[in-house]
């Protein structure tokens, strides 16, 4: 089998056993893998074709999320995928607002493959914000989400001109919709 096809098949793979038994917040408690496959198709939609971005796309929140560990993706997937995870991975020991805050901070100086990523993953989580809200957000809670995935997500320009003005377009509606 064609090589690049069979690391994205056993990405998929990897990523639907680890996130096996995690749903997504919002009310019909979607199967968390859904998300990192959405994410992964706005990739290859914004014409994103490099099998490592892609795979690291599949693989982006299982340090994160669940058990997995940046040696294990590297002994499955090897260092480039690892790279690109890792870099796209929260220090979940920091404090919330820490967190979110390095995610700010680190972005500009982040790999052109990590901010592609990135990008998606924004992308992804607004566009499930709008329409189908994690339980319990309220609207300051969604406008709070909104304003700091624009400060990221601006951190990360200059790679992809296609994601970008979906993100332009998201924040835009996001605006007018706040003034009514
Ligand atoms: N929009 C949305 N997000 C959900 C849902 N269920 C789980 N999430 C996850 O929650 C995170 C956003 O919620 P926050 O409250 O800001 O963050 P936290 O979970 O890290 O504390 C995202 O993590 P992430 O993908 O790692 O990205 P990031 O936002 O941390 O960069 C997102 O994937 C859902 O139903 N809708
Ligand atoms: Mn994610």
């Amino acid at each position: 089998m064609n090589t690049d096809l069979a690391t994205l098949v056993r990405a998929v793979d990897f990523a639907a056993t680890k996130h096996t038994d995690q749903r997504r917040r919002n009310a019909s408690a979607t199967p968390y893998v859904n998300h990192v496959i959405g994410v992964t198709r706005i990739l290859v939609e914004a014409g994103v074709g490099d099998v490592s971005v892609l795979a690291a796309a599949l693989l982006h929140d299982t340090i994160e999320d669940t058990d997995t560990t940046s040696s294990e993706i590297e002994h499955e997937f090897g260092v480039a995928i690892r790279t690109i995870v890792d870099e796209v991975t929260d220090d979940k020991s920091l404090e919330k607002h820490v967190r979110k805050q390095a995610q700010i901070d680190k972005a500009p100086a982040s790999s052109t493959n990590a901010k592609l990523v990135k990008l998606a993953d924004k992308i992804h989580n607004l566009r499930s914000i709008e329409g189908d809200p994690p339980v319990g957000w309220d609207e300051k809670r969604i406008s709070d989400y909104f304003d700091w995935a624009e400060k990221v997500t601006n951190g990360c320009r200059g790679v992809n001109a296609h994601m970008e003005a979906i993100l332009d377009d998201l924040y835009s509606a996001h605006r007018t919709k706040r003034q009514q």
